[in-house]
């Protein structure tokens, strides 16, 4: 025995509204996008047929609103208002062998009209085909599931459709006239049909505002260029809410897509690229994010496209390969913009890079076009001053530093000895380094340690014997913090001593930590990446030409010694941006109390003495 589904409409309208569209407002979309398609199907029948869709609010005879929704399209017959109109998922605009939408139809689905239910309980159809001659029909369906339809031989309706609905008591907003007005605006003010709405005038009777253009707004002639350009603007501060930089034109033919990119005043962070993409020139949603490459995020698109598929929520693209190739394809055209834009100097070119420059970053590490164009216009923090990186590879290899906190710790030191070191320790850089690297022709490398000791200057061989004794001394007692010691002669001589850090040592440092922490579990596998010798990962570079620092190296091999060292070393640390720990602190501490302890035990056995030679 075979049966037939039933359905509970109830179920299904609210299984529409909590779950599948992002509110009750999409009722509008679906009645407008009935009645565009219904206009288009009447239009392949007779190119010359008006295209004329009319939305119209009032009151009932109890004063609840109502919206009567008129078009000049195909219509209906009763056979076809009953099949279509009362069958969730039969749709007319499905290509019969395929089962797919048609693509000159905005819906496929045959569900849009139960939208109508999430703001009214009754939808009342009046209908006139244009391709049979029959006669006009009614067609009453209810939010309970049951529906009627009849025939209405005297009635002469013009061919067209109208759909009516009232509002429930909760409802009763959705079918203000501004809220349609607003809505069918939002929705439809790109439909190529004259649309319009009803609208109250005061003292004097309501008229039709119309909401439609004939042209779409990229595609309008312009007298002049600047014209086109305020006009594109204009639309984007309408819509988008705010003046643009620039806008960049799309257009994809073969895939029927165009529209423009507005380029955003001022910087957002990425993953923010929410687009306004219309289907079939009605809007499928305002905040469509998978349209153009994440990248992109510097823009605000609006497109119109003709191919995409929307999801059944009409609210997003379907994430398919056409999707996927438009966004690549679109992609390429800002990208192609941004290089034709940024290789010349200019006012527009200079405010892209200062607003964008991390968009640009983002891109560079997908592109080798941007990232050529990243390397040639961008400015970087040197130690030098600001410049780009092919300036900064005129000297043979870049040498950089991946975090900001490392290259603040040398840059004044480095600055000094002109080594010019690059800060890429913002967003993306370090990356850049990297993939710039493995581009034929360029050399960038992590800064290292030994970088910037060997450009500093070394005492003599007199003096270097002169201090053996006390660098070995203060090897070995910082040698528990992991710090070697050297002595340097370096500008500024108010740096007393620099803290210098490997990444590679600390690497090691980090793996000789877990292997302290768990030896038997790691000890086999991380044993075969130490090291016989392990150096040290950190340096500390003491100022020859430092009067501090001279001091400390020619004093006994004491406590003061000791204090001394741990005090430059412990401020050392902190400029370096790296804050104290607790025990370090407490080092600190003690430290300034052994030096103030010494400072002040020496006037006092001074003065003991000088009593003791005054007493006869
Ligand atoms: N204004 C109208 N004029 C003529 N036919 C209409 C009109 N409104 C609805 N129909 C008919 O009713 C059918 C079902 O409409 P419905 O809105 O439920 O689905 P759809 O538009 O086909 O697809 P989707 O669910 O994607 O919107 C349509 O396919 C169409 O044949």
């Amino acid at each position: 025995m075979s049966d037939r589904f039933q359905v509970d409409l109830t179920g299904m309208v609210d299984l529409l509204s909590r779950h599948l569209y992002s509110g009750p407002q999409v009722f509008l979309r679906e009645l407008v996008q009935n009645a565009a398609d219904a206009v288009t199907a009447r239009r392949e029948l007779d190119p010359t047929a008006e295209a004329r869709i009319r939305l119209s609010t009032d009151t009932d005879a109890s004063g609840r609103p109502t919206l009567e929704v008129t078009d000049t399209g195909i219509g209906l017959t009763a056979d076809e208002a009953a099949e279509l109109l009362a069958t969730i998922g039969r749709s007319s605009k499905r290509d019969p062998m395929l089962g797919l939408g048609r693509t000159e139809f905005i819906g496929q689905f045959g569900i849009g009209l139960l939208a109508a239910f999430m703001v009214a309980d009754r939808i009342e159809v009046r209908s006139r085909s244009a391709r049979h001659d029959a006669p006009a029909i009614h067609w009453i369906g209810c939010a309970d599931g049951t529906f009627e339809v009849s025939e209405d031989a005297d009635s002469d309706a013009p061919v067209g459709t109208s759909v009516s609905l009232t509002a429930r008591r909760d409802t009763e907003h959705w079918l203000a006239t501004d809220t349609v007005l607003s809505l069918a605006q939002e929705y439809g003010s790109l439909l190529p049909f004259d649309v319009a709405v009803r609208v109250p005038v005061a003292g004097s009777s309501p008229m039709w505002r119309r909401i439609t253009q004939p042209e779409l707004l990229w595609r309008t002639a312009h007298p002049t260029r600047t014209a086109r350009d305020r006009a594109l603007a204009e639309y984007c501060e309408r819509t988008f809410g705010f003046t643009p930089l620039t806008h960049i034109d799309l257009d994809l033919p073969v895939a029927g897509v165009s529209g423009v990119a507005f380029v955003l005043p001022q910087a957002v962070s990425p993953g923010s690229g929410q687009h306004r993409v219309y289907t079939k020139r009605m809007l499928l949603g305002p905040r469509v994010d998978n349209v153009l490459p994440e990248w992109a995020f510097f823009t605000r698109a609006v497109l119109d496209t003709s191919t995409l598929s929307p999801t059944a929520s009409r609210e997003q693209i379907h994430d398919d390969d056409a999707l996927l190739g438009v966004r690549d394809a679109l992609g390429e055209q800002i990208k192609r913009w941004a290089v034709d834009t940024l290789s010349e100097p200019s006012a527009l070119g200079r405010s892209v890079l200062d607003i964008h420059h991390l968009a640009l970053r983002a891109l560079a590490l997908t592109d080798n076009d941007v990232l050529d164009l990243v390397a040639r216009v961008l400015p970087f923090e040197t130690t030098d001053q600001p410049m780009t990186l092919a300036e900064a590879a005129r000297n043979g290899e870049i040498v950089y530093t991946t975090t900001t906190e490392a290259y603040r710790r040398i840059a004044a030191v480095a600055r000094a000895q002109g080594l010019v070191v690059v800060n890429a320790g913002y967003v993306y850089d370090a990356d850049i380094m990297d993939r710039l690297a493995q581009r034929r022709g360029w050399r960038t490398r992590e800064l290292q340690s030994s970088d910037l000791v060997q450009v500093l200057g070394v005492p003599g061989v007199a003096r270097e014997m002169e201090l053996a004794s006390a660098v070995a001394h203060a090897r070995d007692l910082l040698a528990e913090d992991d710090c070697d010691v050297v002595v340097r002669t370096f500008s500024p001589n108010t740096v007393p001593a620099v803290l210098l850090r490997d990444s590679e040592s600390e690497h090691r440092r980090d793996r000789d930590r877990e292997r302290a922490a768990s030896p038997d579990l790691w000890g086999g596998l991380l044993d075969s990446f130490a090291e016989d010798a392990p150096a040290r990962t950190r340096t500390l570079v003491l100022n020859d030409d430092a009067a501090v620092a001279r001091r400390l190296l020619g004093a006994p091999h004491g406590d003061v010694f000791a204090a001394g060292l741990r005090s430059l070393y412990l401020s050392a640390v902190m400029l370096a941006g790296d804050g104290l720990r607790s025990a370090e602190s407490a080092a600190l501490s003690e430290s300034l109390g052994v030096l103030l302890d010494a400072s002040l035990r020496a006037p006092a056995l001074e003065s003991d003495h000088s009593r003791q030679e005054d007493t006869p």
